[in-house]
């Protein structure tokens, strides 16, 4: 079953898709945020078609043969002899079905945002809040309040998946293109890969002020 927008979604096509996942994957890297084969990008590339970066590579020499094409509906590779998909597939299809203008999205395993939703995990709370930052704007948000999901990371992955629709389902105020998993990392979409990294970067700053105010 395909998903069925009110608008066409918005996509990221084009020849250059592979190489700009690449690219961008290299950079998240330099950065310390993809260590250990971790993370995971894609885009997407027409309404039913998803790039996705190829499960278990190392994400600081990504090339554009290290991407896969699969289907935006089921996750599966459009071609049977090509690599594996990113493990973590459906959770970038459940951020793009529920987010018609997202067309990027990217996983990484940044440290202080990973840092933050544990901590905040082990308090027993499933959100994180920010507020006053400056850099909540960044986010989209211009009310001075962010709220960020702490979802559990369950051993299934389609489980950590099902949590993120739950949570876009409650359509929570404040929230922004952003989610964590709790002892795992964080994830952020936007119109476009550079967007998405954006986001990331801001959620990863706002973790590491939090942080270090200790708040
Ligand atoms: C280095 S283990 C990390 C993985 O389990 C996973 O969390 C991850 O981010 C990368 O998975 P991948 O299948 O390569 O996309
Ligand atoms: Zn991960």
């Amino acid at each position: 079953m395909s998903a069925t927008f009110e608008t066409a979604p918005a996509t990221h096509p084009g020849p250059q898709a592979a190489a700009e996942l690449a690219d961008a994957s290299r950079r998240l890297y330099r950065r310390g945020w993809l260590e250990g084969t971790s993370g995971n990008l894609s885009v997407r590339t027409s309404p039913d078609r998803i790039l996705i970066t190829a499960s278990g590579r190392d994400k600081g020499e990504l090339t554009p043969a290290d991407t896969v094409a699969v289907d935006a509906a089921s996750g599966l590779p459009v071609r049977d002899d090509g690599p594996r998909p990113s493990a973590e597939t459906s959770i970038h299809l459940a951020v793009y079905r529920r987010f018609p203008r997202c067309a990027a999205v990217v996983h990484a395993h940044s440290p202080y945002a990973t840092a933050l939703a544990s901590r905040e995990a082990g308090r027993g709370r499933s959100t994180v809040r920010f507020d006053d930052f400056e850099l909540i704007k960044g986010l989209g948000r211009t009310d001075g309040r962010l709220v960020v999901p702490v979802l559990t990371n369950w051993p299934e992955v389609p489980r950590i998946a099902a949590d993120a629709e739950d949570w876009f389902a409650g359509d929570p105020r404040h929230a922004g293109p952003v989610l964590l998993i709790a002892y795992h990392g964080a994830t952020a979409w936007g119109t476009d890969l550079r967007q998405a990294r954006n986001h990331l970067e801001c959620l990863e700053e706002l973790s590491r002020l939090t942080l270090l105010l200790d708040r």
